[in-house]
């Protein structure tokens, strides 16, 4: 284990160039992650501030205009291909539609196996199955629920639960969530959020949390970068930030969203 930070994002830059209009999703964005303790830092921003084009630089689904993705001290961008599966497998991704990464005409026990094939994880079928139901039991499921379904025989909150497993089956030291609670109703929401921390306490496993919902990241956030128009304008722990926020757009952002306070009872008048 090397003493560089477990990921660095150093001065992204994203321009892109479409029929001859340029669009800067990323402006000099720099982020280090620790490698250790394990934390959830949330990056926040209206839609269009360059969240999305952050994760995709660091998952390596695009190119960046200017600027590095660091793991722990490499370049992503010059890693060779066992040196890129290595750090696909220790930096996975789950997204707000999982519908969206299912193939439809397999099972799910398609994901798992493909996954424990694609990254060498078993040596037999039983330890193959083993791995798989430690994975989906860190996500309260039971294989025998699940595995013979196809995606569309499963709720969205259902889905998203294996996609977190199926992050969990490769021991990951940080998972990429983008909205990953966006499309899920509030219980289950509170279900994600909590195997989130969990993961995190347990399992050391950091999260760069991508969201609109200051909400949600209040709840859970470690640090907090406020992204807009591509430029992170404000960073810090994510209660300080929210509860006293410096900079204009991070209060106006702030101002919008109503955060539950526990202490505070609901005023409700006479029924009559
Ligand atoms: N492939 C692309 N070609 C041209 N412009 C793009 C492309 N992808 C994103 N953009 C532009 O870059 C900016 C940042 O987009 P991005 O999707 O990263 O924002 P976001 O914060 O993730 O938004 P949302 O929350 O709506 O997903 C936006 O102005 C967007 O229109």
């Amino acid at each position: 284990m090397s003493d560089s930070p477990l990921l660095e994002v150093r001065s992204a830059t994203k321009v892109y160039e479409k029929a001859g209009e340029r669009t800067t999703a990323l402006d000099n964005v720099s982020l280090t992650l620790p490698d250790a303790p394990a934390t959830i830092t949330t990056i926040a921003g209206e839609s269009g501030s360059g969240k999305t084009t952050l994760s995709d630089a660091i998952l390596g689904f695009t190119t960046l205009t200017s600027g590095q993705i660091l793991h722990r001290g490499r370049d992503v961008g010059s890693l060779d291909k066992e040196d890129f599966l290595t750090y696909r497998r220790e930096v996975q991704a789950i997204f707000q539609d999982p519908f969206g990464v299912y193939n439809p005409f397999y099972r799910i026990r398609h994901v798992f196996d493909l996954a424990v094939k694609r990254f060498g994880l078993a040596t037999s079928k039983a330890q193959a199955r083993e791995l798989t139901e430690d994975a989906l039991r860190v996500v309260g499921m039971r294989g025998a629920e699940v595995l013979d379904k196809h995606p569309h025989q499963l709720s969205g909150g259902q889905r998203q639960r294996l996609m977190m497993a199926r992050a969990y089956l490769l021991k990951p030291r940080l998972i990429v969530a983008d909205e990953p609670v966006s499309m899920v109703d509030a219980s289950l929401r509170a279900l994600i959020l909590d195997i989130m921390l969990r993961l995190r306490d347990e399992q050391g496993i950091s999260f760069l949390y991508i969201t609109h919902d200051l909400s949600t990241a209040y709840q859970i956030g470690d640090e907090i970068c406020i992204l807009y128009q591509g430029s992170i304008v404000e960073r810090g722990d994510t209660r300080e930030v929210i509860d006293n926020p410096r900079h204009e757009y991070s209060q106006l952002l702030i101002s919008s969203i109503p955060i539950p306070d526990p202490d505070v009872k609901w005023e409700t008048g006479p029924l009559t």
